[in-house]
């Protein structure tokens, strides 16, 4: 018999079927391994640490004796300590800077205050204060959260994906910075808002934490300011374009693919717009993909639309709409509308699209434009005359819903809401631009102005407004009441895809959500108290949409989805340690 040649052997075991080593043999691996913490360095991990919510029982068993002071405290007394600690702090920053610190040191305790407090926490972790701490990112730096890939780690994205050490990840919200919120280029800074989002994700949607990633693209900065800032934490070089750009998304679209599978969920957050459809239309036909500027906007909007609508009376199709911004959010939420209004009215979608008009910074978007237009404005391009600005239109159009979505502060004008109040009992107006700063108009401006008869609700929260004695609730349209719930349908689902009927499914059950006793406050959107259970409901619907479009690869179907959510949403309480 003649010799085997055994060193052909030693060559096996790569692609397996267990799916255990799926490395080449040139590949570089990391030698994980797995250890029981205890002592300090238990304490030092954040996804089990508990401070002095550890009982003397796991104070022992777990080498931390004497490591914590003698007193045992109940996670509930902790969450009233926390947040004693947040509320002595007058400025937000500090408060962001105090609470992203917990999350640093116990991430079952940032959640535990998170949900108990949504109402107060929310614009601390997210809109209005997100968008400073961004750009205070650099000097405010202490560990880095999420994951940095920049043009550095061209060609090796796959590696960088496997020094994250969870390695189940299911969804995971990517910026490269561009846009963020209305504040512009803020570069690798940006960071903050994957962070932020991935935080709702488990707060609102009850995704378990560890299914998350945020993901920062540096692909350089156009902002001179950061340019010049010592304490910026990205890649000092212009902004790469074309082909350069094009590459590098492309290796992480199909590095993320590689690594966690074809059910990982990508939402694409604040990329500026010239990449933003592109990336969409893109991904959209291989990977489970969502733009939340796009989509999650337009479900929350076209929600806050159709609750509006019982409030002020008439439907869709009777209505004519004005958007102030004509990018991502403005297009997207024209689209959702124009569909939805196609649907219900049964008409074609271009007889719907005639009642949406778009004003940008050139002023009203027109036939007569159309060339000059980016594609996404032309299904909008209707026959009109030129208008200059918001004032002329609103007085040319008499429309009776006002959207702003021009990330410019201020630009809903005195005149022009007074023009509008002119000809509608009941106008309504969504002044959608964040953070606070960069919203079209205030609340108080909103209801002011209009006597108090308009529908009022805006993207950053605003305070309640009393005027002659009369108090008004404005209402928070923000996709964040969506994409939690979004997230979770995609996951419980097991879905492919995200196709946009999802979306259109998610605004009706938002809007169905939104009870009598919110509409006599005014309130267009049910209280954010209640965003797990609303969640959850979304989830369902949106599951229960990608099993009827035949999306969804978890098997059986639950028979009951909304008890299924609901089952499978993180809890934050501590569990007993052996
Ligand atoms: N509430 C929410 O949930 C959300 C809110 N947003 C907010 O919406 C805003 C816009 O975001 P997005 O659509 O992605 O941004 P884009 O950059 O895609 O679009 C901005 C649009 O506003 C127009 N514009 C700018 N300045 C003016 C002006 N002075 N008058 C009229 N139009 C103007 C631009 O005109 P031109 O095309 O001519 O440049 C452009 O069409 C941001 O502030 C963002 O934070 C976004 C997503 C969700
Ligand atoms: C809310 C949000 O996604 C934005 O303002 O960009
Ligand atoms: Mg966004």
């Amino acid at each position: 018999m003649a010799n085997r040649d055994m060193s052909s052997l030693i060559g096996g075991g790569v692609r397996d079927v267990f799916g255990e080593d799926s490395a080449t043999e040139e590949q570089i691996i990391t030698p994980w391994t797995r250890a029981v913490a205890s002592g300090v360095e238990l304490l030092r991990d954040p996804r089990y640490n508990k401070g002095t919510a550890f009982n003397e029982k796991e104070r022992d068993t777990h080498y931390l004796r004497g490591l914590l002071p003698p007193a045992y405290l109940t996670q509930d007394l902790q969450v009233k300590r926390i947040l004693d600690n947040i509320r002595s702090y007058e400025e937000p920053l500090q408060k962001y800077i105090a609470i992203m610190d917990l999350l640093e040191r116990n991430e079952r305790l940032f959640y535990k205050v998170l949900i108990d407090n949504i109402e107060e926490l929310l614009p601390v972790v997210y809109t209005p204060t997100v968008g400073e701490a961004c750009q205070k990112y650099g000097l405010i730096f202490q560990r880095p959260h999420g994951l940095y890939i920049s043009l550095k780690e061209r060609g090796r994205i796959q590696d960088v994906l496997k020094n994250w050490p969870e390695k189940n990840v299911r969804v995971i919200v990517v910026t490269d910075g561009e846009r963020i919120l209305g504040l512009g280029d803020l570069g690798v800074q940006g960071m903050g808002i994957p962070v932020g989002k991935l935080g709702l994700y488990v707060a609102l949607g009850g995704i378990r934490p560890s299914l998350c990633l945020p993901v920062a693209i540096d692909v350089g900065t156009n902002n001179q300011k950061l340019f010049e800032d010592p304490y910026y934490i990205g890649l000092r070089q212009k902004r790469a374009t074309g082909q350069e750009y094009d590459d590098l998304i492309h290796e992480f679209m199909f590095a993320v693919k590689q690594e966690y599978g074809e059910k990982i969920l990508v939402q694409f957050e604040d990329f500026a717009n010239h990449n933003a459809f592109k990336l969409l239309a893109k991904y959209r036909e291989t990977h489970l993909v969502f733009n939340d500027d796009i989509q999650g906007t337009a479900a929350v909007a076209l929600a806050g639309v159709l609750a509006a609508l019982r409030l002020t009376g008439g439907n869709l199709a009777d209505q004519r709409y004005v958007f102030l911004g004509a990018g991502e959010a403005g297009t997207g939420i024209a689209e959702l509308i124009a569909t939805e209004t196609s649907r219900t009215a049964k008409i074609s979608i271009e007889e719907a699209r005639k009642k949406l008009w778009l004003v940008d910074s050139q002023g009203l978007v027109t036939k007569s434009r159309f060339e000059s237009l980016q594609h996404f404005k032309q299904n909008y391009a209707h026959e009109h005359e030129p208008c200059e600005d918001l004032l002329s239109t609103v007085k040319a159009l008499k429309p009776t819903i006002l959207i702003g979505t021009s990330g410019k502060g201020g630009t809903f004008t005195k005149e022009a809401i007074e023009a509008l109040a002119s000809f509608n009992e009941k106008p309504v107006i969504f002044a959608l631009s964040n953070p606070t700063s960069q919203s079209e108009c205030t609340a108080e401006q909103a209801y002011t102005w209009t006597k108090g008869r308009c529908v009022f609700a805006s993207g950053s929260p605003f305070n309640p407004v009393t005027i002659d004695g009369k108090t008004y609730y404005p209402g928070q349209s923000n996709n964040a009441y969506i994409f939690p719930g979004m997230g979770l349908g995609c996951v419980i689902s097991g879905a492919i895809r995200v196709h946009d009927d999802m979306f259109l499914v998610a605004a009706e059950t938002l809007a169905s959500l939104v009870t009598k006793e919110h509409l006599k406050e005014g309130l267009v959107f049910p209280p954010l108290q209640d965003i797990r259970k609303i969640s959850a409901h979304i989830a369902a619907d949106v599951a229960a949409k990608a099993y009827d479009l035949g999306l969804a690869t978890r098997l059986p179907r639950p028979a009951d989805l909304l008890a299924y959510a609901e089952s499978c949403q993180y809890s934050p309480l501590y569990r007993p340690f052996r």
